[in-house]
Order: C-alpha cells, then structure tokens, then sequence
C-alpha cells in the first residue's frame, strides 16, 4: 500500500494487530489505515475490530480509514459506528485512497484548531468565567436573565467556586455597571467595626471619629453592594440590614438624619443559612428578603468537564503573565487533574497551576509540578514507555523513601543506586524529601 503515497507522507506498515500497537505508541501517527482481515482471521473482522478499540482507546483523535472488501458495507458501518472516521472498499485504487487519506488529515487538522479555538473561547459570554458544564452553562444563563433586574440575589457554594466573581457579573451585566461595586466581607471585619463600615459614621460618634465617613452602603449608590460571607453577619446588625433592605434608607453610626440610597444588593456564603437558621443564628426573615433568587454553584469537582477546561485556561493565561506561554499538560497531568477532588476549589486550582508553571521542566506540565498524585494504571493503558517508566520510578523512589523515613542515604541503598543519583530524581520528580509532602 506504501506506493499509493506522495513521497511526503511518513508510511508505518504493520501487519498484526502487536506491531500495529507498537508502532502506535512508537509514532503516534495521526491518520490510520486498517484493513479489517487481520491475522488470526483473516478471512473476518475479529482481530481488526480489536485493533480498532485498542486504537480509538489508546489514542482516540486518531483518525483510523477502515479498508474492508468490496461488498462489506456491514463491517464498514460497524467500524464508522465503533469511532471509524471514515472507510475505503477494496480494490485500492491510488488516487482514491490519497484522497480519502487527505482528507482524514484535513479533518485531523481541523479538529486540532477546533480544541485550541474551543479552549480560548469558553462555553459562556460571561467575562472572567470559564465554564464548559451544563451545571455552570446553567448557573450563567439564569445570571444572564437576573442580571438586568434588581432582585436581591443570594449565591452559594464552597469556598472558591467563583461567588465573588458571579456577583461583580451580576453587577457588570447590570444597567448600574458603570455605577460603583463595593464588597464587604462579614467574617473578615470585627463585630464592633462592621456597623461603621457598612452604615458609616458621623464625625464624633465615637472616640477617633474624627471626620465624617460614608459607608459601604452609601459608597455603592447606584450600583451594587456584594455582602459576601454574610451567614457570619451578627444578629445584631442583621436586623440593621433588614430595615435598610426594606426601607432603603440608613442611618450613619452617630447620625439621626436617615439618608436614602439605591443599591442592588447581592450576598454570598459558603454556609448552609437554613442550618444557621435551625441554630438560631441567622434570621428567617432576612433570608427571605437577600435570598429573591438563589444561585447555588456547585463545587469544582461535580462540574462535568470543567476540572480540564479551567485548568487549561487557567495554564494559558496565568502562563503568559508569567512569561511561560504555550505550556502543555501531560496525560498523566490531565489525568490527575480530572481525578482530584478540588476541595478548594478554583482558588485551589490557581494555586496549582501557578506553582506547576514555576516548576515545569520545558514546554511540558506534569501532576507532580502540579503536586498532584495520579493513580497508577497499568502499562496497557499508557501510551508509551517514557511515561510507565516515569510513573513507576516515582512510585519506587517514594516507597522507598516511605519505608525507611525518608533518609536519603538509606533509599539510595535500597533503590541500589548513589545518593547523588537520588537527589537528581527527587528533584526531577519533585518529591521533596520530607514525610509531610510525601505524596508531592
Ligand atoms: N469559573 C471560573 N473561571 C475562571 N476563574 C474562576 C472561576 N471561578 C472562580 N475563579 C477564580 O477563582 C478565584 C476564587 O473565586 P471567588 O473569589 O469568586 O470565589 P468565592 O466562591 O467567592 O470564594 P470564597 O467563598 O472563599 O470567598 C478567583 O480568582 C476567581 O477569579
């Protein structure tokens, strides 16, 4: 069949379904052609279909051309079905087949630049936000549609799921965008100094007031004021806030003159207020008056995709700030990021990555630059020996240096090579030498 090629194109040839793997993982090339009558069944379509899954598993944006006999439409169907991108009936006919061959790099071509302009362009319009899930998609089009209203919007979710950033949406999407945007965090300001800071104070209303201050309140007139963590907000001022919510007027601290003011108020927390409720410690009424429209962001890890597709944007952006641009996983990265937990959140992400850029060797970002463990899987489904080397000799130096308390000069012994031989690994591997990281 080689002949049937221009002299630019790089022909492999294998004849069972073992070399066809080898050369797979030895070429990766991008364009397949596979006759389905394959050694021990020549004659069927047994051992080509095997090869076929084993291809589309081990390196599904293949595209793999399946040649099949003059009357197998059945096979061929089968084989479009299983992941096929296209096929070819015999007999070979050169012209024909460049053709079809070309046109299976084209299209190889395309769905590359479709990944790239896919991870540039985000599933939503929504400035800041990277999203790709339906959970999030769903989160954004309801924001889309509270945006231009007033309503007081209540928004949930752990800790970095992105509240902060939804609400200065609410606000940016709002008709007050131009207006200001003030934020507030209840659990980060002291009792006795929360009322002042959101009501503000008349000059003389207490010792070191010496000049008039506005508020937060005051400060966002006409646009948005962002109340986050308000489940720690004391009960005190919450009957405060709700006079304000229900009269729109306040009173400075020190002050008996109310004055009025027009702003859009969102919350956010990461508590769970009907608990806070139950407890006593938040009030019913005021739920009911922040929480007009709720949005609940669901954690990082129950985003279907999203883990991959922020981290990517996260490697893009944060990379060329830090003049590291065109940064890649590897699979073992991509692998370990789909499988972490993220009880931090996107915040947490950040972190990883930002460190990941730092310690990345080359154009390449591994799990353990980002300090994540990936779980080790057997050779079968990896793509070639540099990574199963590389994940087995991580895993050995770490036991080793597990099991005898991490002395470096007692798991060189063990591993049987000099200690100076183990530094280099440690570092390559980033496994600091100490048990508090030892799963680094
Ligand atoms: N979907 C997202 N796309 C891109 N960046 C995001 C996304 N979600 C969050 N971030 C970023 O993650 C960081 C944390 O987000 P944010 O502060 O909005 O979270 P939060 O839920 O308000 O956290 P906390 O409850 O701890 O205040 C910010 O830098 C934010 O820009």
């Amino acid at each position: 069949m080689r002949w049937c090629f221009s002299g630019d194109l790089e022909v492999s040839l294998a004849s069972d379904r073992e070399t066809a793997l080898a050369c797979l993982r030895r070429e990766e090339p991008e364009v397949v052609t596979l006759d389905l009558g394959l050694p021990p069944d020549p004659g069927g379509a047994t051992e080509g279909f095997r090869l076929l899954e084993d291809i589309l598993q081990l390196a599904p944006m293949t595209k793999v051309i399946v040649v099949t006999g003059r009357e197998d439409k059945e096979n061929a169907v089968k084989a479009i079905g299983m992941g096929a991108s296209d096929f070819y009936q015999k007999p070979l006919d050169a012209d024909i087949l460049t053709f079809v061959v070309n046109r299976a790099f084209r299209l190889a071509e395309l769905e590359r630049d479709n990944r790239e302009l896919a991870l540039q362009r985000n599933g939503t319009n929504i400035k800041g936000i990277v999203a790709a899930s339906p959970q999030m998609l769903s989160i954004c089009r309801t924001l889309e549609k509270v945006a231009p209203t007033d309503v007081t919007t209540l928004i949930t979710g752990e800790t970095g799921t992105g509240k902060e950033l939804l609400a200065r949406a609410l606000h940016d999407l709002s008709h007050r965008g131009e207006k200001p945007f003030a934020a507030i965090n209840c659990a980060a300001i002291p009792e006795n100094l929360l009322e002042s800071e959101l009501f503000g104070f008349e000059k003389g209303s207490f010792t070191g007031a010496t000049q008039s201050k506005k508020g937060k309140i005051e400060s966002a007139n006409g646009g948005t004021l962002f109340l986050d963590e308000i489940g720690d907000m004391p009960l005190a001022l919450q009957a405060k806030l709700l006079r304000f919510l229900q009269e729109r007027v306040i009173d400075r601290v020190g002050s008996v003159k109310p004055v009025s003011v027009d702003v859009r108020v969102v919350c956010a927390t990461h508590q769970d207020v009907q608990e806070l409720i139950k407890q006593g410690t938040f009030r019913e009424d005021l739920y009911y008056r922040i929480s007009e429209i709720t949005l609940d962001v669901p954690a990082l890890r129950d985003r279907e995709g999203d883990a991959l597709v922020v981290a990517q944007s996260l490697l893009q952006s944060l990379g060329k700030q830090m003049d590291r641009p065109n940064l890649a996983f590897t699979e073992d990265a991509i692998k370990a990021i789909k499988g972490h937990p993220w009880p931090g959140n996107v915040r947490e992400m950040i972190n990883k990555v930002k460190r990941a850029i730092i310690m990345a060797d080359g154009k390449r970002v591994t799990a353990a630059d980002l300090q994540l463990s990936c779980d080790e899987e057997g050779p079968e489904s990896q793509l070639n020996l540099r990574q199963v080397r590389e994940n087995a000799e991580r895993a050995a130096i770490l036991q080793a240096l597990q099991s005898c308390g991490f002395n470096m000069a007692q798991a060189s012994r063990l591993l049987g090579i000099t200690r100076p031989t183990l530094y280099n690994l440690t570092d390559k591997y980033r496994i600091k030498a100490s048990p508090e990281s030892s799963s680094a």
